[in-house]
């Protein structure tokens, strides 16, 4: 959601020429794998909407279009991207309105066109997941992507927070962080957890309508953020802990941006500065991956870590698209985008 000074989205850039790693130098190694990343598909079958400003078009059906092209992209890229990051939002809450049904069969719409990947879909649960379902039904759906634990710290959180830890190769973590652990989304109505969460966010909020950040100290509490629990956050840390002991490099994801400098300041976690104070309390973290924000953004922050914030698919006209691969070397990131998103070179 852009702030309310921001300017028009820029055109999109043309179609880039297909990336061939291998070939860009000689001398180059290849790199260790690759991964497909995409956010905020928001996908209905309904009619164009527009943003809480009505400044950005919503093409709620063409961004299945644009879902389907990635997959298309990725499946022809060889060696295929060893995963992909779908970062949230696949779905958008007004499936809702129209029942279950709808949002049942939207989501089966998704999950069908990632399906035709055959290689692993890691899913952050984002706002709109739990605008169309509670987190009992989301850990019984597709969206459920932890895998099975390995070697290593404890593989989630205790409860039922959608976070956990994957090595796709050798040195290299992945860390997906659950930021709506703490929400009153998805919650049952009278949970004891939905009852601490509404506290807490009208501690902080104090407007007639939660979403409204108007006046706030801290804009980032509205009701479509969401925050992170002390137990994920301790849990978070042991895994940095085992990783830095381990020499690994850590890549970490979830819906919401963590850092002021690549997001606006309505769009970040409740407590994005507590998850920044584990990754700055150790030196494993190379990259923060999230969405939410779909004009994107990105920084470099003071401790060394790359925060890329992807565009959103559900903002892209039909004629362009949003999604990456990203190519992991031993000393850097390379990102190859697609449409709006921008190539890019984080070096650690
Ligand atoms: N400044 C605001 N004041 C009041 N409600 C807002 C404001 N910004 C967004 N909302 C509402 O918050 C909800 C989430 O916003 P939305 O832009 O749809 O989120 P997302 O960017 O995740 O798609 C929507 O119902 C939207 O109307």
């Amino acid at each position: 959601m852009p702030p309310p000074h921001s300017s028009a989205p820029p055109p999109p850039r043309p179609a880039a020429r297909p990336f061939r790693p291998r070939a860009a130098a000689a001398m180059e190694p290849a790199p260790r794998f690759s991964f497909g990343v995409i956010a905020d598909v928001q996908y209905a079958d309904a009619e164009d909407g527009h943003d809480f400003w009505g400044r950005r078009r919503r093409y709620y059906r063409h961004s299945l279009r644009l879902l389907r092209a990635a997959v298309e992209a990725w499946a022809a890229e060889r060696p295929p991207p060893a995963f992909v990051l779908q970062l949230g939002d696949c779905i958008d809450g007004v499936n809702a309105r129209s029942g279950a049904a709808e949002a049942e069969a939207a989501l089966g719409r998704v999950l069908a066109a990632l399906g035709r990947l055959r290689v692993p879909v890691h899913h952050a649960w984002g706002n709109h997941e739990l605008y169309n379902f509670g987190r009992a039904r989301l850990a019984q759906s597709g969206l459920r992507s932890r895998p099975p634990p390995g070697p290593g710290p404890p593989a989630a959180p205790p409860g039922d927070c959608h976070a956990y830890h994957f090595c796709p190769a050798p040195r290299f973590r992945f860390v997906l962080l659950d930021g709506y652990e703490l929400s009153p989304l998805g919650r049952d109505a009278d949970s004891p957890r939905r009852r601490a969460a509404l506290r807490l966010l009208r501690e902080k909020n104090r407007n007639a309508d939660l979403n409204n950040p108007a006046g706030l100290e801290e804009p980032q509490f509205v009701e479509f953020n969401g925050g992170f629990s002390r137990a994920q956050l301790d849990w978070f840390n042991d895994v940095l802990r085992f990783s830095d002991e381990n020499q690994e490099k850590v890549v970490v994801m979830g819906h919401l941006p963590i850092h002021p400098d690549a997001s606006d300041e309505v769009c970040l976690a409740w407590n994005y500065r507590d998850a920044l104070s584990v990754i700055h309390s150790h030196q494993c973290v190379v990259c923060v991956l999230a969405g939410h924000q779909h004009d994107g953004g990105y920084c470099l922050d003071s401790h060394g870590v790359h925060h890329l914030t992807l565009e959103g698919v559900i903002e892209t006209p039909p004629e362009s698209n949003a999604f990456g691969t990203i190519y992991v070397y031993d000393d850097k990131m390379v990102l190859k985008g697609r449409g709006r998103i921008s190539d890019r070179v984080m070096c650690f």
